[in-house]
């Protein structure tokens, strides 16, 4: 019983607070095919929309627990990378995104992350990893991604790591979310 209110908590808390709240610069970064541009319309309008390689930018709003999230969806492919940094003034937070099942590249994603991380405008922003596509069979369990990206090494840092979803409705998403979210408020 306890779970199903939790649960419903979740589903509802986004609703909860829907006027315009204090506003959150937020940078999706992660190698290309991570599922970036796929969980922020998942958060934005609760469904699975089809996408095509992001080249250049998205950037959306989403009115959040009584936060302005301002959410820039960077393209992630080798060629785009470079151009990360010219976002980074001013953010808040990170959402990294890591494809699970993307074994093969997650020494690129570690070394792409540990590079945005040691950026001067990055020093204070919030970090929240997630170890996306737990839905396939062939998805590294949570825990692993962490070790992999060698996220224990992390220093004077606030970060989360969470698997997650884009295309599942398991909660998992919001409840990541709400971590970021109850960090930025607190701080
Ligand atoms: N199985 C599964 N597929 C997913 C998930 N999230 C995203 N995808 C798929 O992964 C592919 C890439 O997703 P995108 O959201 O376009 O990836 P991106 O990180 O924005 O990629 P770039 O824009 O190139 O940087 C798409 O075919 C998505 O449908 C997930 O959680 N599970
Ligand atoms: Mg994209």
């Amino acid at each position: 019983m306890g779970a199903t209110l939790s649960g419903l908590a979740n589903v509802f808390r986004p609703l909860l607070f829907w006027t315009k709240g204090k506003e959150c610069r937020i940078l999706m970064l992660g190698l290309d095919a991570a599922g970036k541009t796929t969980i922020v319309y998942r958060l934005q309008l609760g469904e699975v929309i089809q996408t095509i390689p992001t080249i250049g930018f998205n950037v959306e709003t989403i009115n959040y627990s009584g936060l302005q999230l301002n959410v820039w969806d960077l393209g992630g492919q080798t060629s785009i990378r470079p151009y990360w940094r010219c976002y980074y003034a001013n953010t808040q937070a990170v959402i990294y995104v890591v494809d699970s099942t993307d074994t093969e590249r997650l020494p690129t994603a570690r070394s792409e992350l540990i590079t945005m991380l040691s950026e001067e405008e990055l020093k204070d922003a919030k970090l929240l990893v997630l170890a996306n596509k737990q839905d396939s069979p062939a998805a590294l369990p949570v825990a692993e991604v962490s070790l992999q990206l060698g996220l224990d090494n992390l220093k004077d840092r606030t970060w989360s790591v969470r698997g997650c979803s884009a295309i599942r409705e398991d909660g998992q998403l919001n409840e990541a979310l709400n971590w970021l979210v109850d960090e930025l408020k607190s701080s």
